[in-house]
């Protein structure tokens, strides 16, 4: 998929699922029971044992019914061998210099974390065309609306700390997509992956239902 449709999916389905295994087999039965939900935007996280090759086997399995990308990407390091692994985005915690410029040299969109205008700015000239708010909980919704009072064209996705309960308000204040971690995949620590596709049906259906009021 082109940058430009990747990014087109990502927002249109407005949620990314954070995976985050204790081991490769849980993140991979994780990411599967959210494809099952049509949460089909995975981001497979780099603490996760393996997480290169679980990005391989979910892009041969997946790869006409889902975007799987790499998240927790610290360093240039980890992106090329997520880039190689298959990864058709990178998230990353803090905004990282070199890996926005790996990713650009790849043409794969990156979305970092980031906190301040400053690093909002600086993703954004090297490229970000969706930043990520992070941690979402430590800024809150009214962050997002005053930064798009000065910046109207930026698209924020905010992650950490995001639920149902709360993911109406971050939509409403602007924000263009949001990540779901611990709230999605929590179900996981019982073995109930029946209950993550629930969820992420859930997070789907609230999403078209937030857009389509707004
Ligand atoms: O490391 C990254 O690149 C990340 O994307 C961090 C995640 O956004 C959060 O770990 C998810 O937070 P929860 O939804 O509260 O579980």
């Amino acid at each position: 998929m082109t940058k430009k449709k990747v990014l087109e999916h990502i927002t249109s389905v407005g949620v990314v699922a954070v995976i985050r295994g204790n081991t490769a087999e849980e993140a991979y039965l994780m990411s599967k029971a959210c494809i099952e939900g049509g949460l089909d935007n995975i981001e497979l996280t780099f603490t996760t044992p393996d997480a290169d090759q679980v990005i391989r086997r979910l892009r041969d399995e997946f790869k006409d019914r889902a975007v799987i990308g790499a998240g927790t990407v610290l360093e240039s390091l980890t992106a090329r061998i997520a880039i190689l692994a298959g990864a058709e985005f990178v998230v990353s915690p803090s905004f990282e210099e070199e890996t926005a410029k790996l990713c650009n040299l790849y043409a794969i969109p990156y979305m970092p974390g980031c906190m301040t205008l400053n690093e909002i700015k600086e993703a954004m000239k090297l490229g970000s065309d969706v930043v990520k708010l992070f941690p979402g909980s430590a800024m809150g919704a009214d962050f997002v609306k005053a930064v798009r009072g000065p910046m109207p064209h930026v698209q924020i996705m905010p992650t950490g700390g995001v639920d149902l309960d709360n993911m109406e308000t971050w939509l409403r204040n602007g924000c263009v997509a949001v990540g779901i971690g611990g709230n999605l995949t929590a179900p996981a620590k019982e073995g109930r992956y029946d209950l993550i596709t629930e969820n992420a049906a859930r997070y789907v259906a609230k999403y078209k239902e937030v857009r389509a009021a707004l």
